[in-house]
């Protein structure tokens, strides 16, 4: 936790939609004058596509059929520990970025699958925005999650996680329904020890619930939309909270507990600047009493 140079993390799983939710923070970031240095999960994976590729062969021939990008052995999480502890001593710190395809590749010019070098986080920025798989990470080794200032989990239902990931990864990935069907199988351990125990540690979590049937999310065609969802928005502490005012702005919501509203999916992107904007106003406001 730092006063000074504040950290913000969106975690999810992989297909949960932390990279679109990174857009509705970036709305609010520049609407409110606020210089954020972003830096994205995977580019803290241990190792590029081909060297994954191989250190998974070998792990498969060893009998180890659970490793995989979840978990320990195949990220840096000492190195983004480091990073948040860094950024909120000194308001700096290395980042890379891991270019997923050939758009994301073609700047650099670099195959996709690589990294690029690290850099360091030049001086002047308001706030580190993290957004990746591991942000509120606990384990023996690292406590990741206690250098972050705001956690955000993203967490669809997991049907629809997984008809999201299916989708993106073979429309923008080129990977086939096997591939990735064969990914979800073998993440499932890391998944169930690592991934999920960060959403108890996140201060609000953002649960997408569908209300079309996604009982096969293998054979769907289309990603339910926002309009034919509803999000369950849960509060770790409710405390300081406006619920009324929250209540009274999302159209058609309601409290199913004392620390949880739900509103109709197509008010995400609303729901998140009502809740995040006040919450990013009062990291400032300490940040400029620290300085
Ligand atoms: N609210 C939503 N409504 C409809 N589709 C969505 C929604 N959120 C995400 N998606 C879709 O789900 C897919 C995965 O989303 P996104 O790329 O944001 O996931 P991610 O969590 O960043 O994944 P990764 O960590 O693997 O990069 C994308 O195709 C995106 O368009
Ligand atoms: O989305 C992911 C994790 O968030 C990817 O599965 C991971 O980054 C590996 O990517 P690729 O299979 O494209 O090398």
């Amino acid at each position: 936790m730092s006063a000074k140079h504040p950290v913000v993390v969106i975690t999810g799983s992989s297909g949960a939609g932390t990279s679109t939710v990174l857009k509705t923070f970036s709305q609010i970031f520049r609407r409110e004058n606020m210089n954020a240095a972003y830096v994205e999960g995977d580019s803290f994976h241990r190792y590029d596509r081909m060297a994954m590729k191989e250190e998974m062969s070998k792990a498969i021939a060893s009998g180890d059929h659970t490793f995989s990008h979840f978990g320990p052995e195949a990220n840096l999480f000492e190195e983004l520990e480091t990073l948040f502890r860094e950024y909120g001593e000194t308001g700096s710190g290395k980042i890379r970025k891991y270019l997923h395809d050939d758009e994301e590749a073609a700047p650099y010019g670099q195959e996709p699958g690589t990294f690029t070098p690290w850099e360091t986080i030049p001086a002047g920025t308001d706030l580190l925005f993290y957004e990746g798989l591991h942000g509120a990470i606990t384990t023996e080794k690292v406590d990741i999650a206690s250098f972050a200032d705001l956690t955000v989990g993203v967490v669809p239902v997991i049907n629809l996680e997984w008809m999201q990931k299916l989708h993106r990864d073979k429309s923008k990935r080129g990977y086939s329904t096997e591939a990735v069907t064969e990914t979800i199988l073998r993440r499932m351990d890391d998944y169930v020890n690592y991934m999920c125990p960060q959403f108890s540690r996140t201060d609000v979590n953002f649960q997408r619930v569908p209300v079309v049937d996604t009982s096969n999310p293998f054979i769907a065609r289309t990603i339910p939309t926002n309009d034919e969802s509803m999000l369950v928005i849960r509060f770790k502490d409710p405390r300081g909270i406006d619920f009324p005012y929250l209540l009274s702005m999302l159209h058609d919501s309601f409290m199913s507990r004392p620390n949880t509203i739900v509103c109709p999916g197509g008010k995400m992107d609303l729901a998140m600047q009502l809740i995040f904007t006040p919450m990013l106003w009062r990291l400032m406001e300490r940040r400029s009493k620290a300085r």
